[in-house]
């Protein structure tokens, strides 16, 4: 089996709106891939429907061989577009939850995230900025020893050197067995990263491929084809 993930036909519907409409993806073992849309893709819901918070519609979903379930969300590390820790904790409870929650999770791996990212154990989660709040979930998620990485906008909304201290901490705690699948829409800034990308548009993918091959055949960094896709300037 040398896919992680494996897509076939997939669509959800909410109540009058199709977010995604037979969407057709296999993913390799081992790769970084980007999915790249604007807002109202469909990107949260395809992650959403990865790690089991939302059901499809139709269409089948298999994560290293298995339908979308309990065994497949421990297979999973998933940061989610937003805060998922409780006001009233210090970063020290945050990892005593995370250690609770997951026995993958690698505590002096978290450590030393919590060191690289200038935070420490102490810290109120309510006093963190949110170029703090992403970095302390980030080392959260990849602290855990998973098959597979979700990040969802892992960078939205921080300042630029926070943005570099996290696309770092990505980089340099990326394990080359598993994989990796991070939404964008900030695609400069995290182009370098991809082995694979995804354009999502209107809930259908318009383009894949490995990223290096379309710089090549398409003699355009990944941002300007983005562009050239979704016309944003
Ligand atoms: N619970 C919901 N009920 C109805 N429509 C929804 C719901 N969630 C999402 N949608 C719609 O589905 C489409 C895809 O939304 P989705 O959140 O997956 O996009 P996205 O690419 O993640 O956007 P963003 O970057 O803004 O998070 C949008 O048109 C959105 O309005």
């Amino acid at each position: 089996m040398s896919n992680i993930v494996e897509i076939n036909n997939l669509t959800k519907k909410y109540a009058n709106k199709t977010a995604l409409d037979n969407v057709n993806l296999n993913i390799e073992r081992g790769k970084v891939v980007g999915i790249l849309g604007p807002n109202g893709s469909g990107k949260t819901t395809l992650i959403k429907i990865l790690t089991g918070l939302l059901r499809q519609t139709s269409g089948e979903v298999l994560i290293d061989g298995n339908k979308v379930g309990v065994k497949t969300k421990s297979a999973v590390s998933y940061l989610p577009d937003r805060n998922f820790l409780y006001k009233w904790m210090r970063i020290e409870d945050a990892c005593h939850m995370y250690k609770d929650f997951y026995t993958d999770f690698d505590e002096a791996k978290f450590n030393e995230l919590l060191a690289f990212m200038n935070l420490n154990r102490s810290m109120k989660i309510d006093s963190l900025s949110k170029g703090m709040h992403e970095k302390l979930n980030l080392a959260l998620v990849l602290s855990r020893n998973a098959k597979l990485y979700i990040l969802d906008e892992p960078i939205a909304g921080v300042d630029p050197v926070a943005r570099d201290q996290i696309l770092d901490a990505i980089i340099n705690n990326y394990n080359e067995d598993s994989s990796m699948i991070i939404t964008t829409h900030l695609v400069r800034d995290m182009e370098s990263m991809f082995d694979e990308v995804v354009f999502l548009k209107d809930g259908q993918i318009v383009l894949t491929g490995n990223a290096e091959a379309l710089r090549e055949e398409k003699a355009k960094q990944i941002e300007e084809i983005y562009k050239e896709i979704f016309g944003e300037g």
